[in-house]
C-alpha cells in the first residue's frame, strides 16, 4: 500500500524549510442531499470519501477526495502526532477569514498492540484526511469549501481547476434523481469462531471472579456474504433509512468502508465545553410500551448492569477531572432508546483547562471501559488474549475536529466493514463477574441489528 507516512506542516526540502500552504475556500450553496453529494464522488474519489451525521441532524459533513492525509504507524504516540500534526497545519492556513472551519476527519484503531490476524488491511492505526471537497450542513445552511494543501507557490491555475470540479459535484448532487437503492441480498452468513467466542466468556469470567480485572469487554464477528459488492453509498443509504437516531458515520480507505450507527458519543468539544456519554448496560425494546418501560425500568434497577455502568462513569469523571475546571456528573443513569436496543445513559460535561484539547480527551478516555474494561491494561491484554480476533476500527474513535479545536467523536460500535463481496458485523459486551455466555450471546444479537437490517441480514430469533 502507497500511503503517505505522517506528514508534517513543514518539513525539510534540500536542507530549507518549505512551509505547506493551506488555502481554503468556502461557499454557501442551496441545502442539498449530503448523500447524494457522497454519491456525486463515487467516480472520481472513491476510496478517499467520509461522511458524518450526528443524532439531532444539527450536523452532518461529507468529505471527497484527499487534500492531505495523516496516518499513523506510532502506537504510542499516534494520539499526540495526530494533534500536533494537525496544529501545524492549521498554523498554515492562508486565508485568515474562512467562515468555515477546515476539517480533519478520521479515526483511531482500537489496539495498536493487538497483533491477531486482521482483515483491516487498509486501515492504519491512525487515519485522517483533510478533504479537498468539504461539504458541512448546519443550521439548516450548506457550505462547501475547497482545501488545497501544497508547496507550491503558484495555485492559481490548481485553483481554478478545483473550482470548476466543485460546481460539477455540486450540480450533479442538485439534479440527481433521490437516491433509492434496493436492500442487499444476503447469499451467506458465517458467525466467525463463535465457539471460542463463548468459551471465552467462562474464561473471562473465571478470571474476574479470581480478582484479576473487574470487568471485560468481549465482542465477536459475523460475516455477511453478498453476491456482488455493496457500494457505499447504498450502505449509508440502508442505515440512515434504518438508524435515524444514531451518528452515522462512514470511511472510506481504498476499497475497503467502515460504516456504522452508534449511539455512544466519546467526547464532543464546543467553544471549550466537553461532553462525554457513559453507555453501559443493555436490554432489548419491548414489543409494547408497557412491556419496554418493564424492560427499561428492570434495567435501571439491575445490579449487574448498573455495575457494568459505573466502571465507566468513574473512569470518564476521573478523565474529565483533569481536563476540566468544572465538571457535572448526575448520581443516576437515565435511559437511552434507540431502535433495538435500550442503555444505562450517564452524560459527563465539563469546561476544557487551558492546554487541553479535544484529542487530550479522545487519547484519555480511550477505551472507555464500555469497550474495554477495568483496570484499563489488565482488560486491554485479557481482549488480545482472549477474543482471538483483531478488532480493527471497531470500538474505537472516530470522528473529526476542525481548526479552531471544535469538533466531535464517537464510540464506532454497531457497526460494519464492508470489503468487495463481503461485510463484517461487529457486536460486543460488558463481561462482569455474574455474566453467562447464553445471555451475553443474546445480547450481541439485538447489538448486531442496525447492521443486519441495513445489510439486509435476517435478525436471529435468538435475540
Ligand atoms: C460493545 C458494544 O456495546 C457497548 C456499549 C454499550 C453497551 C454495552 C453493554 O451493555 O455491554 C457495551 O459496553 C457493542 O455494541 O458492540
Amino acid at each position: 500500500m502507497n500511503r503517505p507516512q505522517y506528514s508534517s506542516a513543514e518539513k525539510q526540502d534540500n536542507s530549507r524549510y518549505i512551509a505547506y500552504r493551506f488555502y481554503t475556500e468556502t461557499i454557501e450553496v442551496n441545502r442539498m442531499s449530503a448523500l447524494a453529494f457522497f454519491e456525486a464522488g463515487e467516480s472520481f474519489y472513491k476510496g478517499k470519501r467520509f461522511f458524518w451525521q450526528n443524532p439531532e441532524k444539527t450536523f452532518t459533513l461529507v468529505g471527497l477526495g484527499h487534500a492531505h492525509v495523516l496516518t499513523g504507524a506510532n502506537h504510542q504516540g499516534r494520539f499526540e502526532d495526530v494533534k500536533s500534526n494537525w496544529q501545524s497545519l492549521c498554523k498554515q492556513i492562508v486565508n485568515e477569514e474562512h467562515f468555515i472551519e477546515p476539517i480533519l476527519f478520521g479515526g483511531f484503531s482500537f489496539d495498536p498492540l493487538n497483533k491477531s490476524k486482521s482483515i483491516w488491511r487498509e486501515f492504519p492505526e491512525a487515519y485522517f484526511a483533510v478533504p479537498t471537497f468539504q461539504l458541512v450542513i448546519k443550521n439548516d445552511r450548506a457550505y462547501i469549501s475547497i482545501h488545497l494543501i501544497t508547496k507550491k507557490e503558484d495555485t492559481f491555475p490548481e485553483f481554478e481547476a478545483l473550482r470548476k470540479e466543485r460546481d460539477k459535484l455540486i450540480h450533479a448532487a442538485q439534479v440527481s434523481e433521490p437516491l433509492t437503492y434496493k436492500k442487499p441480498e444476503v447469499t451467506g452468513r458465517e458467525e466467525l469462531k463463535k465457539a471460542s467466542y463463548l468459551s471465552s466468556i467462562d474464561k473471562v469470567t473465571g478470571v474476574i471472579k479470581a480478582k484479576q480485572a473487574d470487568k471485560v469487554v468481549i465482542a465477536r464477528v459475523l460475516r455477511l456474504d453478498f453476491d456482488k459488492s455493496l457500494s457505499a453509498s447504498s450502505a449509508l443509504y440502508q442505515v440512515s433509512k434504518e438508524q435515524p437516531e444514531s451518528f452515522l458515520f462512514g470511511l472510506e480507505a481504498e476499497e475497503q468502508f467502515f460504516f456504522g450507527a452508534t449511539p455512544e458519543r466519546l467526547v464532543k468539544v464546543e467553544d471549550r465545553q466537553a461532553l462525554s456519554t457513559c453507555l453501559a448496560g443493555s436490554t432489548p425494546r419491548g414489543k409494547t410500551v408497557e412491556k419496554d418501560n418493564e424492560l427499561g425500568n428492570e434495567l435501571l434497577n439491575d445490579r449487574k448492569n448498573r455495575s457494568e455502568h459505573q466502571y465507566v462513569v468513574d473512569m470518564i469523571s476521573k478523565v474529565f477531572a483533569a481536563h476540566c475546571r468544572e465538571q457535572f456528573v448526575p448520581k443516576k443513569p437515565k435511559l437511552m432508546k434507540v431502535r433495538d436496543i435500550q442503555h444505562l445513559y450517564t452524560p459527563v460535561e465539563g469546561e476544557l483547562k487551558q492546554g487541553s484539547n479535544l484529542i487530550d480527551l479522545v487519547r484519555d478516555l480511550h477505551p472507555t471501559p464500555a469497550l474495554g474494561g477495568e483496570p484499563r491494561q489488565s482488560a486491554l491484554s485479557l481482549i488480545r488474549q482472549y477474543e482471538t480476533m483483531n478488532r480493527g476500527f471497531y470500538a474505537a474513535p472516530i470522528g473529526w475536529i476542525d481548526a479552531k479545536g471544535d469538533g466531535e467523536f464517537a464510540v464506532a460500535i454497531r457497526s460494519a466493514l464492508l470489503d468487495g463481496k463481503e461485510a463484517y458485523l461487529y457486536a460486543g459486551g460488558g463481561i462482569v463477574e455474574d455474566s453467562t455466555p447464553e445471555s451475553e450471546y443474546a445480547e450481541t444479537w439485538v447489538k448486531f441489528r442496525p447492521m443486519l437490517r441495513a445489510l439486509g441480514g435476517q435478525l436471529s430469533d435468538e435475540s
